[in-house]
This record gives structure tokens, sequence and C-alpha cells, in this order.
């Protein structure tokens, strides 16, 4: 089966998915696109899907009858209605992170899947289909003991003047919050974010670099940089410290040059390519599962967890408390 895809929001990663389901993933077709500006949908048509529609809503999108299951990679603060309005369509639906810009909205995704009856969304936390992340994973799994220690850092060369502090959550951090409580199989219990210096690159609205911290329901301590003005790369760090060893993330591949007395390896610049391989592996994840009507991967769940840690750490930023965090039961679906 070819399952019938329909994009809602064409900007950057809206454009990129296009791609990739078009032109290098098998099992898929993309029918159908929308976004708020017909021009940047049409541009998309025009330069990727031809024969692909263009809807004058997301609403409308979903709805079509040549639509079997939805993207959605409109901005953030959009997600909650259009995927609400999927699993009430009963397609399948990828959203893009955050799954809600607040843990309500979350919750109401989370609701109404559950009365559904079976999963349907798949939350785009690309990194757990990382190549580097699942090697982490499998030997924090099984070769360095328990976990009791993570340092890690989300650093960003630059960011717009429209990127202020609480982004650094919600837009940032917010793939550490999923991939460590993956990496761990554990949930957090508090919050705290301290700042230290300013960085003079950092815009007026904006307090960069932070450093959050997290503990778990185990013990684990974390301690995650986040530091979106750096200028030298995009670079994701990540060590866990176990009690009978460490291990590092490793780095992107990369040539190793030696020339005119330097050892040089180059820093990527770009998020979009230092995941490029595993946006294709979840996007394929969600094709097979999609062309069983279902889906798989990172939940709502995950999602709805993600809003929660979020939202904590947010309040963290702004009280410079130490914030709790207290999960609902995990519904049977999500077990
Ligand atoms: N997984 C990842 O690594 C990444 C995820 N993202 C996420 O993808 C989403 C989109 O990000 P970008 O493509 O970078 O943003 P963008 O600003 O380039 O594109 C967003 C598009 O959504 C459209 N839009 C706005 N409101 C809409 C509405 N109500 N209905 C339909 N379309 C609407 C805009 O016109 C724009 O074309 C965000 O949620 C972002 O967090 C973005 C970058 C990387
Ligand atoms: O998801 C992403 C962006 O939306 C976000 O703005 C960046 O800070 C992240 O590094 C990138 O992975």
């Amino acid at each position: 089966m070819t399952v019938r895809i329909g994009v809602i929001g064409t900007g950057m990663i809206g454009r990129d998915h296009t791609r990739r389901i078009a032109q290098v993933l098998a099992g898929a077709e993309i029918t159908a696109l929308s976004d708020y500006s017909t021009d940047a949908a049409r541009k998309v048509q025009q330069d990727l899907v031809p024969a692909a529609r263009v809807h004058d809503s997301g609403e409308d999108l979903i709805a079509a009858a040549d639509v079997d299951a939805v993207l959605v990679c409109s901005t953030g603060a959009t997600h909650e209605p259009y995927v609400l309005a999927a699993i009430a369509a009963g397609k399948p639906c990828f959203c893009e992170k955050p799954l809600a810009t607040t843990a309500e909205g979350a919750l109401r995704i989370v609701q109404a899947e559950v009365a559904h009856g079976s999963r349907l969304v798949q939350v785009g936390f690309m990194r757990r289909y990382d190549a580097g992340y699942r090697m982490l994973k499998r030997v924090v799994d099984n070769d360095i003991g328990t976990p009791l220690m993570v340092h890690a850092a989300h650093r960003n060369p630059t960011v717009p003047d429209s990127y202020g502090t609480p982004m650094a959550i919600h837009d940032t951090l917010i793939h550490e919050i999923d991939v460590l409580r993956w990496l761990l199989d554990d949930d957090y219990v508090s919050a705290q974010v301290v700042f230290p210096r300013r960085s003079s690159h950092a815009h007026a609205g904006l307090r960069d670099p932070q450093v959050v911290l997290l503990e778990t329901a185990k013990g684990v301590r974390i301690d995650v940089e986040v530091f979106v003005n750096c200028r030298y790369g995009y670079d994701i760090q990540c060590q866990i410290v176990g009690e009978e060893g460490l291990a590092n993330l490793p780095e992107p591949m990369t040539i190793t040059l030696r020339k005119q007395a330097h050892l040089q390896n180059e820093i990527l610049m770009d998020w979009k390519d230092r995941f490029i391989d595993s946006y294709d592996v979840e996007l394929a994840d969600f094709i097979k599962a999609a062309a069983q009507g279902t889906a798989a991967g990172p939940s709502s769940w995950d999602g709805y967890v993600a809003a929660i840690t979020s939202d904590a750490c947010v309040q963290a930023q702004d009280s410079g408390q130490i914030v709790p965090i207290t999960l609902p039961d995990r519904p049977a679906l999500y077990r």
C-alpha cells in the first residue's frame, strides 16, 4: 500500500519532510499540502510535488479523501488543533515537536487518543532514531552499570531575534528532555535553571547560555548546557557516567584532515545536517505504521511528559528555584 500523506505547514521542516517522502523514502506519496501562507504551500508544490493538491486549510486537508495520514509541521502553537482533528478523523498523524505548547494541550491529545483506543500519533523526537544515540542506549543498557550522572550540551551557532529565553526550553532543550528519559528509562522529579555569565552575542531578549539541572526518579543528576549563540557550530554532546564506566555520544562522522601543519575535523553548522539520517528513519517508521492504520515511536505520552517538564523548566527559569515535577499515571495505551 502507498500511504497518501498530507503536509500541514510547509516552512523549513515541512519542505524538508516533503522532499524526503517524495524523493528518498519508499511506501508513501505526498497528495496534499497546506500552509497559513498559501504561497508557501504553492512554492513547495511547484518545487517538489506538482501533483499534490494545495488546500485552503489544514482542516480541509485532514478531511480529504485522498489523505490517509497527516504530517503536522506548522509552528508549535498551532499543532494541537490539527492533531486533535487527525485523531477525530482516525488518521495517523506525525507531529513535529512540540506536541503542544502547554501541558494542558498535550493532555487533551493524550485523552483523545486514549478515547480512540489505539495509537495514531508519533511525535518528531528524531534523536531516538539517530544511529549515535541508539549506540549510546545499547551501551547504557549493557555496559556501564547503573547510570549516575549525565553531562550534556545543546549548542546552536546563532538564533534569530524572535527566539526568547523560554524558547531555549520549549524549542531546544525539549530534545534532551525526551532523549534522556528514553536513554535512562526514567522520569524527571525536579528541574532548576541557573544562568552563567551572559554571552555578549545574545540579543537583548535572551539570557544565554543557561544550565538546566534535572533530577530523575531513580536519582540520576543531569546537567544540560543550552547555548544558542556559541558561534562555532551546531554541537550536541552527551556523556553518561555509570557505576562501571562512562559513555559519550559519538561525534558526527567527518574526515580528519592533515594540512598546513594542522589536524582538523569539520564541525557542522546546521541541525538539518546533524540529524539528516534520523529524520529519514523516523519518517520511514511513521510510514510503516501508518500503512497499518496506527503509529509507533515517540508517543503522545512522551510529548505530554516533555510538555510538563518544559513547563517546570520555564518556571525554574523565572523563579530561580528547584521546581518539582509530578506526572499522572501513564495510561495502559502507552505502557
Ligand atoms: N525535529 C526537529 O529537529 C525540528 C523541529 N522543528 C519543529 O517544526 C515546526 C516548524 O518549524 P520550522 O519549519 O522551522 O518553522 P517555519 O517557520 O520555517 O515554518 C512554519 C510554517 O508553518 C506555517 N504556519 C503557521 N501557522 C500555521 C497554521 N495555523 N496552519 C498552517 N500553517 C501554519 C508558516 O506559514 C510556516 O510556513 C516547529 O514546531 C519546530 O519546533 C523545527 C526544526 C527542527
Ligand atoms: O529543533 C530544533 C530547532 O527547532 C531549535 O530551534 C534548535 O535549537 C534545535 O537545535 C533544533 O534541533
